[in-house]
């Protein structure tokens, strides 16, 4: 039985420039990561946005990350979208019991406004959806999540390991929550995780966004940008397979 299903082939390269330093990454071991582009996080009358976020950033994020995943499908990356929420009545979100119930600005948004009770990340409804403008595309991967980080509870990392993936490249929204908690997991996994800055957006002041750019590029990956990922696509590098692996 032949257990490795990738057979000795040319391995194709980017270098993408990055923040602490450029990163050279083996295009079939490397992902996009979309988080949360939902409604719920990226549009009038979600969920941020009812919650007083400012989500002015969110649509200069969308059409980065159009172009990002333009680029990611012609180069045969797989794209993997998250999907943030809970069933419609709430029970994955977690009762009083769970520090979910009493952090989660959407449920204390709903408890406030008990009009909006049963709208907000539920899912099938509106703003759990993922916006008109980033709908997935064949081949696509959507990967359902119940908390912050796209680790916990989910079929990510099986996902990942059965395709040999160790590169992740992160954009969506929000930056601080979802996006840093997701990378700083998957750097105790043993990923790398980069993130395309302006393909991103926080929840919160401007300088929250600057404080996980520093975290990141500091602490648990580097930072590049969308328009740097199209360059450094425009330049794969092609390494022949090794005579003796034939
Ligand atoms: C605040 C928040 C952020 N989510 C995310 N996708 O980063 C939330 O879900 O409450």
């Amino acid at each position: 039985m032949t257990v490795n299903t990738s057979p000795a082939r040319e391995q194709r390269y980017v270098t993408l420039p990055a923040r602490p330093e450029p990163l050279r990454l083996a295009i079939d071991e490397t992902a996009v990561v979309v988080v949360d582009m939902q409604n719920a996080y990226a549009s009038p009358n979600g969920y941020l946005d009812l919650a007083g976020f400012d989500i002015s950033g969110a649509k200069a994020a969308i059409t980065a990350i159009q172009d990002v995943l333009d680029v990611a499908r012609g180069a045969g990356v797989p794209v993997i979208f998250f999907q943030n929420g809970w069933d419609a009545d709430y029970v994955e979100a977690g009762g009083p019991g769970s520090p979910n119930w009493h952090k989660s600005n959407a449920l204390k948004t709903m408890r406030k406004r008990p009009e909006l009770q049963g709208k907000l990340l539920a899912k099938g409804g509106w703003d759990y959806a993922l916006v008109d403008d980033l709908q997935p595309k064949p081949g696509d991967i959507v990967v359902p999540k119940t908390r912050y980080s796209g680790f916990f509870n989910s079929q990510f990392d099986s996902i990942l390991r059965a395709r040999g993936i160790r590169n992740l490249v992160f954009c969506g929204i929000a930056t601080n929550v979802c996006v840093e908690s997701t990378l700083r997991d998957a750097f105790h996994l043993e990923y790398f995780g980069v993130m395309l800055e302006d393909a991103t957006h926080q929840a919160g002041p401007d300088y929250i966004q600057k404080a996980s750019i520093f975290n990141i590029e500091t602490f648990f990956g580097w930072v590049s940008s969308a328009s740097d990922f199209r360059r450094a696509f425009a330049q794969t590098e092609a390494v022949p397979a090794k005579k003796d692996s034939l």
